[in-house]
């Protein structure tokens, strides 16, 4: 059986101060309690910047105006293949909150610590955390 493959685009949301929004996943998805960055999979037809927009205003109510890339890997879980599209978003419209009913909060970089996330933001956390803001 060949493994399932997805595309995922997700957003760090950046703000002045250096602090990031991260969201708490729900009880029933996988990875459930784990922080996370809002985004989500990349349907067919969409380009993985198109699909952080649609993401990041369904899940959390923000207009993004910016995106710049900021990796993009790929991530073998035990039953899937994930290809990741990370941005860093610095400029957007609105203030984000949980619009699924999850948790937010913002973290300063510096304050991230890797075993709140799923595996496959290992390196993503330890980039930020140890870029000076
Ligand atoms: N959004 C997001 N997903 C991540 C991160 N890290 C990580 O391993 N993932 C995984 O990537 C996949 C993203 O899917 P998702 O559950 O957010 O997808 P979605 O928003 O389209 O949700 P849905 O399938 O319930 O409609 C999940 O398997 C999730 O565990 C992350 O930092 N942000
Ligand atoms: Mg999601």
């Amino acid at each position: 059986m060949t493994k399932k493959q997805i595309q995922v685009a997700a957003g760090i949301i950046r703000n002045e101060f250096g602090q990031i929004y991260l969201t708490q996943r729900l009880e029933g998805q996988d990875f459930a309690q784990s922080l996370e960055f809002p985004g989500g999979k990349i349907e067919t037809d969409e380009t993985p910047e198109q699909a952080l927009k649609r993401e990041l205003e369904e899940e959390i109510g923000i207009v993004t105006l910016s995106a710049l890339p900021y990796d993009h890997f790929h991530f073998e879980y035990p039953t899937k293949t994930i290809e990741f599209f990370f941005y860093l978003v610095e400029e957007w419209i609105g203030e984000p909150f949980g619009r699924e009913g999850q948790e937010g909060f913002w973290i300063h970089q510096s304050e991230l610590e890797e075993g709140q996330f799923p595996p496959a933001n290992a390196n993503i956390v330890n980039r930020l955390k140890h870029e000076i803001y």
